[in-house]
């Protein structure tokens, strides 16, 4: 679709309503990612880490599936001094223990039926081709069927994040692979023909600060990005390149997240874009400072679930403020993980709110105490570079020294829990 098609209008709203509430768009992004949730796959215990159950984990056995000695000693049967009869380790079925014996046990073997109590070897007296005696601390030295759970007992609810301990525990109540929802694909596709991407800004020019952070931010939250999807760079600011991009990411990522042209200056035509690839807009700014031209647009295929155009505005913070609001909570439901609700901190310096807008103020976080970073305008990253996210001021509200706040933390730790 040529560009003169949308003279001078190429970045107005789609809609004549008011910015949507912060509140509500983050619900509406994760909405329409459950809606879209791609279909279970069982995957690998060892490709498993960092996706999601799709489906509750059940235990296949009892857990343990036998009775386990938990100790180095002494299986006994009746009254002692006993004569030791045989050994069991770990691995083996024993027989049943005779009235009036003792066998060797290791920690984790089997323990024989009929077994009275186990003497801890330290605690045992054994003389060489002799009778062994000793006294059994009162509680029982294994650990029984089903201690930890019973065959068939849900262990973990679905929409739980595969940690490597869920792997673990996978892997000892029988499973060899994990139902779970497969990551999102998602790319980034950066507009702006004063974009650099090496050597020092200048003469009109600057660097490209979104392109080479934004895909390790969304692997943080959870997506892949498959090698190539990052496309060649910078897209110069015409509608037909800038629609071909897009239609070019969406053919290989369920997410795209553009940057740049979200308003409507002389080259800003992402609108246009969106409408020429037949887009929905689900969120079509924001009441929120900084990023309010932010949006969230669905993209129809056919016999398929939509695929999605997050448009990040092109100031770098308010690029990563539409990361919190729009893409953090679109990849968990995409996910298919728990829509969660927002930690809180409490702030230690006076902070303006926005008017009627939500204010993401960027603040690092230390025991649970938020102070806002300096250098921290929509247009530079010095500041987040030093943050931990984003505490959250209500519409209509300042933040006070003290308050307690919800906050948006970004996915500081690589491949953890956002
Ligand atoms: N008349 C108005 N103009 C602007 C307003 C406004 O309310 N009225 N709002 C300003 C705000 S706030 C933002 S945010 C931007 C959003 O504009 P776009 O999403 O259309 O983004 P661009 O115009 O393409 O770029 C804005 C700014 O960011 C720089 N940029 C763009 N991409 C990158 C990148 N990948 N790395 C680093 N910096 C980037 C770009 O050079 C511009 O300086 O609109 C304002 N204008
Ligand atoms: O809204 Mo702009 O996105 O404040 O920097």
């Amino acid at each position: 679709m040529a560009a003169a098609t949308f003279p001078r209008r190429y970045g107005r709203p789609v809609t004549t309503e008011p910015p949507m509430a912060w509140t509500e768009a983050r619900a509406v992004a994760y909405a329409a990612g459950r809606a879209a949730r791609p279909e279970p796959v069982a995957a690998p215990l060892a490709e498993a880490d960092g996706l999601t159950l799709a489906s509750p984990l059940t235990a296949r056995t009892d857990m343990p599936a036998f009775p386990v000695s938990t100790v180095d000693g002494y299986a006994v049967r009746g009254p002692g001094p006993w004569p030791v009869v045989g050994r069991v380790l770990a691995g083996s079925v024993p027989e049943p223990l005779r009235p009036g014996t003792a066998v060797q046990i290791a920690t984790g073997a089997m323990v024989p039926a009929a077994t009275e109590h186990i003497i801890r070897v330290e605690d045992a007296d054994q003389r060489p081709g002799g009778l062994v005696s000793g006294v059994a601390p009162p509680a029982r030295q294994w650990r029984e069927p089903g201690d930890e759970a019973a065959g068939g007992d849900e262990l973990l609810p679905a929409g739980v994040p595969v940690t490597p301990a869920v792997i673990g525990l996978a892997a000892i109540s029988g499973h060899d692979t994990l139902p779970v929802t497969p990551a999102a694909s998602a790319a980034v596709v950066v507009f702006g023909d004063e974009l650099l991407t090496a050597g020092p800004p200048g003469r009109g020019r600057i660097r490209d600060g979104l392109g080479p952070q934004l895909p390790a931010w969304l692997r943080r939250l959870g997506a892949a990005t498959p090698a190539g999807l990052a496309g060649p760079g910078p897209v110069e600011d015409t509608l037909p390149a800038q629609t071909a991009a897009v239609e070019a990411a969406l053919k290989h990522a369920e997410v795209v997240c553009t940057v740049g042209g979200t308003m409507h200056g002389p080259v800003d035509h992402l609108r246009a874009a969106l409408a020429a690839l037949g887009g929905r807009h689900l969120v079509d700014r924001v009441a929120v400072r900084p990023g309010w031209s932010m949006l969230l647009a669905e993209i129809p295929v056919p016999g398929g679930p939509p695929r999605f155009v997050v448009g990040m505005p092109g100031n770098p913070q308010s690029a990563i403020v539409t990361l919190v609001s729009l893409v953090a909570p679109l990849l968990d439901g995409l996910a298919g993980r728990a829509e969660r609700p927002l930690p809180t901190v409490r702030l230690t310096e006076p902070a303006r709110g926005r008017g009627g807008a939500t204010h993401l103020l960027p603040v690092r976080v230390e025991h649970g105490a938020a102070t806002p970073v300096r250098h921290a305008g929509s247009a530079m990253l010095r500041g987040l570079a030093r943050a931990d996210g984003f505490a959250v001021i209500a519409p209509g509200t300042d933040g006070a020294a003290g308050d307690v706040l919800p906050w948006a933390p970004l996915p500081l730790v690589p491949g953890g829990r956002p």
